[in-house]
């Protein structure tokens, strides 16, 4: 795929894409993350899982800075704070759970706003942003859909446009809130298969959250357990997709048998006298 020129604050491979030490979140006065410490190699694919509301998209917009803590959050060595609005959006891309539709906006042009990094102000997109918005078009089965008004996509097309549109960025960095949660099962394989191609062709580095614990545990180099605000557990997806730790934590029944990628986790229903 054509790529951006590398951002100027990428450091070699042995600097951390993310370090964040002792990180603590509060909205509204209501604390929700705290002491969190967390430390993702360049171009590894970290799955962060966890109960609803235990804090796993609040880590994430943290981590992108979409949340006033960046004291705490290091990309590729450079603190947060230091990273101007422009320059962080050529580090890291965020795919949020529910992104903002502009009204009327057709695909082309939204997969287009992933480019405004590389867009001089006042100046128009270039045959390479138009170039490499195409091809992620294409590779994300989305090519028939350009003039399509955003509002009128089904909800899966429309999580692949906004993967589109984050992939568009050419960041080194990219942050996955849940990323298939609206995809059948071929488009889910088709979409991680294509963001794992880019981590091992290009050296994107992954964090991701997800509901779907065989699949996480399927991609992922390392998972992280979120409850209450805290990380319960860290290791492989064999340290951590552990019926002992799922069902304490989700309070779930659950059964895990090995696959050929990971541990499969399924669901049991409890037994009843
Ligand atoms: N502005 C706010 N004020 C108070 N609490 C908030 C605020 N925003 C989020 N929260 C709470 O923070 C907690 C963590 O939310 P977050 O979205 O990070 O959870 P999550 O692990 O991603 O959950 P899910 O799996 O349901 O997506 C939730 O209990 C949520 O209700």
């Amino acid at each position: 795929m054509t790529r951006p020129e590398v951002p100027a604050v990428v450091s070699p491979a042995e600097v951390p894409a993310v370090e964040v030490r002792g990180l603590q979140v509060k909205l509204d006065g209501v604390p929700i993350l705290a002491g969190i410490d967390l430390t993702v190699r360049s171009g590894e694919w970290v799955t962060v899982i966890g109960p609803n509301g235990a804090g796993k998209s609040t880590l994430l917009r943290a981590v992108g800075g979409l949340l006033p803590a960046p004291d705490a959050v290091r990309l590729f060595g450079t603190p947060l704070r230091d990273l101007r609005r422009r320059e962080r959006a050529r580090v890291v891309a965020t795919v949020a759970q529910s992104p903002v539709v502009p009204p009327g906006m057709a695909v082309l042009d939204y997969v287009l706003l992933g480019r405004n990094p590389y867009i001089p102000p006042l100046g128009r997109e270039s045959a390479t942003d138009l170039a490499v918005v195409h091809e992620l078009l294409d590779r994300l089965d989305l090519g028939g859909f350009h003039g399509r008004e955003l509002a009128t996509l089904s909800g899966g097309e429309r999580q692949r446009v906004f993967l589109a549109r984050a992939l568009a960025q050419g960041a080194t960095l990219l942050l996955l809130d849940e990323p298939t949660s609206a995809l059948d099962i071929g488009h889910q394989q088709e979409v991680l298969e294509l963001v794992d191609q880019l981590r091992r062709t290009e050296g994107l580095t992954v964090v991701a959250t997800m509901h779907d614990l065989s699949i996480a545990g399927e991609y992922a180099d390392r998972m992280v357990l979120l409850a209450n605000g805290r990380i319960a557990a860290t290791g492989t997806p064999d340290q951590v997709l552990t019926e002992d730790l799922l069902s304490h934590h989700y309070r779930a029944h659950v059964t895990v048998i090995p696959g050929p990628h990971g541990p499969l986790v399924l669901p049991t229903r409890p037994s009843h006298p």
